[in-house]
């Protein structure tokens, strides 16, 4: 069997083209654009060309971008005061401090320090409480990216067999909440899973997101399962001093088993800035108090 390729750029195109109608509507109603406000410590290059995208994606979709990039050596007390001031202005209808952030800061400080109401990315301890109670908030972008290509892919997921590898708070854990949500039976592997290749086997949905460069193999899954790719990796290329961008997932092999399979790149990576627009455009019509049927993007 040859997997069918499941086309995440073109998804993420069509899902900015919905939000930017919706950013118009916005603007028309409030007599402002929304706003996303990105904050950037250091100078990582891959976190630079990110941050770009992100920018240049917005004002693409009617909205305003806020870039604030701070020295590598700011301070943490100097970091929270620009969050603080982000918080506080109405501008601002959603935050995202790039991450990982340089070592002399703590993380989940800085997360704990954004208004919930404006953590678009979903990281805050308050959104990841919602997300497993079921309340409205704001979910993670990647896994909530990868929930709508299956749901595009398969339609129902109910009573799927689904496995996550990986168990990080910003994709495997969420992942997992996401797929029991819709009513997928979730097996959550990690480092330490006994006999990952059988597990995998069992599962109609892989979601994989280890970050270890092609480590799933297409001996390991299931003759039709959905493959759902979250890794980035850089690897050295064919030719010397070249890189090339591989997947989580052996795509060669895994192509030739499953039934449908994201690619890398162009596969979950697009979607989770879409998704973030997505998360920003909904954002700003809560806050500011004017409806919108969240559940038509
Ligand atoms: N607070 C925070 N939120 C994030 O969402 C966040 C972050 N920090 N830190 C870094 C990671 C990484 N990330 C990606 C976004 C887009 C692509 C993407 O568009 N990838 C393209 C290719 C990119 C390339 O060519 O390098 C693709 O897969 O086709 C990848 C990775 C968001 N992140």
């Amino acid at each position: 069997m040859t997997a069918q390729i499941i086309d995440g750029k073109a998804f993420a195109a069509g899902l900015r083209e919905r939000v930017g109608k919706v950013a118009a509507d916005f603007e028309a109603k409030a007599g402002r654009k929304a706003g996303l406000a990105v904050v950037l410590v250091g100078e990582d290059p891959a976190s630079q060309v990110y941050v770009r995208n992100k920018g240049k994606q917005t004002i693409a979709c009617g909205m305003e971008s806020f870039e604030h990039k701070l020295a590598a050596d700011t301070s943490e007390a100097d970091l929270l005061a620009v969050v603080e001031k982000l918080n506080a202005d109405p501008a601002v209808d959603g935050i995202l401090v790039q991450l990982p952030l340089p070592s002399h800061m703590n993380e989940q400080k800085v997360i704990a320090a954004i208004n919930p109401d404006k953590d678009v990315d979903g990281f805050h301890v308050v959104n990841v409480g919602r997300l497993s109670t079921g309340l409205p908030g704001f979910v993670p972008c990647t896994p909530l990216g990868c929930v709508m290509l299956l749901k595009d892919q398969l339609g129902s997921l109910s009573g799927l067999d689904a496995v996550v590898v990986g168990r990080s708070n910003i994709v495997g854990k969420p992942m997992a909440q996401l797929l029991i949500a819709e009513s997928c039976t979730v097996t959550v592997a990690h480092s330490r899973t006994q006999d990952l290749p059988e597990v995998v086997r069992r599962a109609d949905i892989v979601v994989a997101a280890v970050g270890r460069p092609e480590m799933i193999k297409g001996e390991w899954i299931k003759p039709g399962a959905t493959v759902i790719d979250v890794g980035i990796n850089r690897v050295a290329g064919a030719e010397e001093g070249k890189t090339r961008l591989v997947g989580d997932v052996d795509f060669g092999s895994a192509s030739e088993v499953a039934g449908a399979i994201t690619p890398v790149p162009g596969g979950v990576g697009p979607m989770t800035i879409a998704v973030l627009l997505r998360n920003t455009i909904v954002a700003a019509h809560r806050n500011a108090g004017i409806a919108l049927d969240e559940s038509t993007i």
